[in-house]
């Protein structure tokens, strides 16, 4: 199995590679953008770590690759991107049968489902954490001059479901040090408590609740000790429509009082800023700058 180069494109100091590959765990297609930083054209002694960015509702790849302006970011420090889409798609792909843009396709919430009809192709955990990046090691394996670290120094980062899905699978596979380190901008930060989360949960998961738990940050703070000075980092623009009914990152600071997250969540909540790219993209600096120093790079 590996993936078509569907494009490249000359951006930044560096290149955006549109990729496609068929995918065993969603039985699909699945379409990925890979951002090489400009260290990846000249040789380099160290390996070149990687970021995923899972994206929100509604998204592909494109979304974030085209707005978010990471690409600068990724040269200043010498990173490269991951840009995964959001749920597979295509033919024979169910979808949310109240055809809503909060479930089914481009609304994975990167859980596995457990659930009829949706468990033969949303198996979006195991596809992101696990097959992308193997996948993505053989493919790059050899080619051009610098070796990319896909899988070992890696960190994650997402906006609205896709900051859950990167609280998520941090906190899931902490115990095993999978990510070096976790961000988000505005993200479904206790799904259990609020209808977006409860509607994805309950289609993919199913109805009982404590099988929400081991996907959700709110729940998992307290299943997983942090045992150092590690620390999460999220920002949560005050105008952003989804505060207040979707997000509440105040939730997840209240669920981490008394484990041993307390004080290591980092929320900045930023005066008027809406849930849009022009959000995502002013805050992409500082969480470029975090996750280059826990990848070593600073
Ligand atoms: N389609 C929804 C909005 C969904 C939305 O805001 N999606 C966010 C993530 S949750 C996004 O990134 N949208 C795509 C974009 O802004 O490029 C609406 O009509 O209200």
């Amino acid at each position: 199995m590996t993936f078509q180069i569907k494009q490249e494109i000359a951006s930044c100091g560096g290149k955006l590679m549109k990729l496609s590959h068929p995918s065993k765990k969603t039985g699909t297609e699945m379409e990925v953008n890979v951002y090489l930083p400009k260290q990846y054209f000249h040789k380099q002694d160290q390996s070149i770590p990687v970021l995923y960015y899972l994206s929100g509702l509604t998204c592909s790849p494109q979304n974030a690759s085209e707005k978010a302006f990471w690409q600068p970011q990724a040269d200043k420090y010498g990173f490269a991107l991951v840009f995964p889409d959001t749920s597979p798609r295509g033919e024979g792909v169910p979808d949310d049968p109240e055809e809503s843009w909060d479930f089914g396709i481009s609304a994975s919430f990167y859980v596995d489902a457990t659930q009829e009809p949706y468990k033969k192709n949303y198996q979006m955990f195991s596809y992101i954490h696990d097959e992308l990046p193997r996948e993505l090691s053989q493919f790059f394996e050899n080619k051009g001059n610098s070796k990319l670290d896909f899988v070992e120094n890696v960190a994650i980062t997402g906006h609205s479901m896709g900051g859950f899905g990167a609280l998520s699978a941090f906190l899931k596979l902490y115990p095993e040090r999978k990510y070096k380190s976790c961000s988000a901008f505005a993200p479904i930060t206790f799904p259990s408590k609020v209808q977006w989360g409860q509607k994805a949960f309950g289609g993919y998961l199913g109805q009982e609740e404590e099988k929400w738990k081991p996907y959700d940050p709110g729940h998992l703070l307290k299943m997983t000790t942090n045992i150092g000075s590690d620390k999460i980092l999220i920002h949560q623009g005050t105008g952003d429509p989804f505060y207040k009914n979707q997000l509440k990152p105040e939730l997840l600071l209240e669920a981490s009082k008394g484990t041993s997250w307390d004080g290591k969540i980092n929320l900045n909540l930023v005066e008027g800023f809406d849930h849009s790219y022009y959000f995502v993209s002013t805050f992409v600096p500082e969480h470029a700058e975090f996750h280059a120093k826990n990848l070593g790079l600073i």
